[in-house]
């Protein structure tokens, strides 16, 4: 029997079940790889934003990290929601106590609908002690323009930000487009060597919930199975353009995205 790939998602839930932790449990599964969890925040959240939210001691976090790193195993780990500075720092601590690698950072700071995921006072521990652990880090436009202090208004200033970023110590960056307005959705990938443009067709559609935390947990399922960091990130992109293609229309807001889309067949949705 072929060993089950391992992944852990260390991340904050959405009670709507579009991002955060139900996003990356759910597309762990489609790509048939175990799923495993650390939770750091419980928001109230629906289609039409974040109503509440409860973070968790990080010693809560820390005991989930031992609990599953000691017993299970981990192939591959990805970081989404970590609200506040001690649990940034204590998930940098952790991720080097049980060598949590290959890890796919993906740096959430504010909802769409513009409700703070993460404290502005963990931005040092972010920058110094988590992003030089990553294999991958995965800014929208507006996380890298935080992360680099730059406005990123062309093509050219968002390879300097990617640049940057690889600079403080990430192995490779992935600046998703996703927030331009170009009939193209491409993400820029740099491995410290060259860049790749990741596209994808524009689908039109407000029903694009729990994108970053889908394309990033799919980032990490990819690797967990042993894929090289540049297939993973392509065949990432494949799965996120499916899942927003066959976007739900579910609740009054912004909907959640598809995550069994991939199954559909067609070029752009190959497994
Ligand atoms: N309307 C869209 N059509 C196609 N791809 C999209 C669309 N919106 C976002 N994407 C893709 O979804 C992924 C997440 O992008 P983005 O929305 O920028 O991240 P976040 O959800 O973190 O804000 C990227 O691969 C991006 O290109
Ligand atoms: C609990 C939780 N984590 C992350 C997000 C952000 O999701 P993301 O995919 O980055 O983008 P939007 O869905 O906000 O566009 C979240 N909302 N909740």
């Amino acid at each position: 029997m072929t060993q089950l790939a391992r992944a852990l998602t260390i991340a904050g839930s959405d009670s709507g079940g579009g991002a955060g932790i139900q996003a990356d449990l759910k597309t762990f599964q489609e790509l048939r790889v175990f799923g495993m969890t650390a939770i750091t925040a419980v928001t109230a959240q629906n289609t039409l934003g974040v109503f509440d939210v409860q973070t968790l001691p990080a010693e809560a976090v820390a005991k989930q990290l031992d609990a599953v790193a000691t017993d299970i195993g981990v192939d591959a780990t990805k970081t989404g929601m970590l609200a506040n500075a001690e649990i940034t720092a204590l998930v940098a601590r952790k991720v080097k106590e049980h060598q949590l690698f290959p890890l796919v950072v993906d740096p959430v700071m504010v909802s769409t609908s513009g409700h703070l995921l993460l404290d502005q006072a963990a931005r040092k521990q972010f920058i110094e002690e988590l992003i030089p652990l990553a294999t991958v880090i995965t800014p929208n436009i507006p996380e890298a323009e935080a992360l680099t202090e730059t406005p990123l208004t062309d093509l050219n200033a968002r390879k300097q930000a990617a640049q940057a970023l690889h600079a403080l110590g990430a192995q490779s960056v992935v600046i998703k487009g996703g927030h331009l307005e170009d009939d193209e959705a491409v993400d820029l990938f740099y491995d410290g060597k060259e860049f790749v443009f990741l596209r994808s067709p524009r689908f039109d559609t407000p029903h694009t919930h729990g994108t970053g935390c889908t394309l990033s947990a799919a980032i990490a399922a990819y690797l967990a199975r042993g894929f090289t960091l540049a297939n993973a990130v392509s065949q990432a992109k494949q799965f996120i353009s499916a899942a927003i293609s066959h976007a739900f229309p579910l609740g009054n807001g912004h909907g959640p995205t598809n995550h069994w889309a991939h199954r559909l067949g067609g070029e752009l949705y190959a497994d």
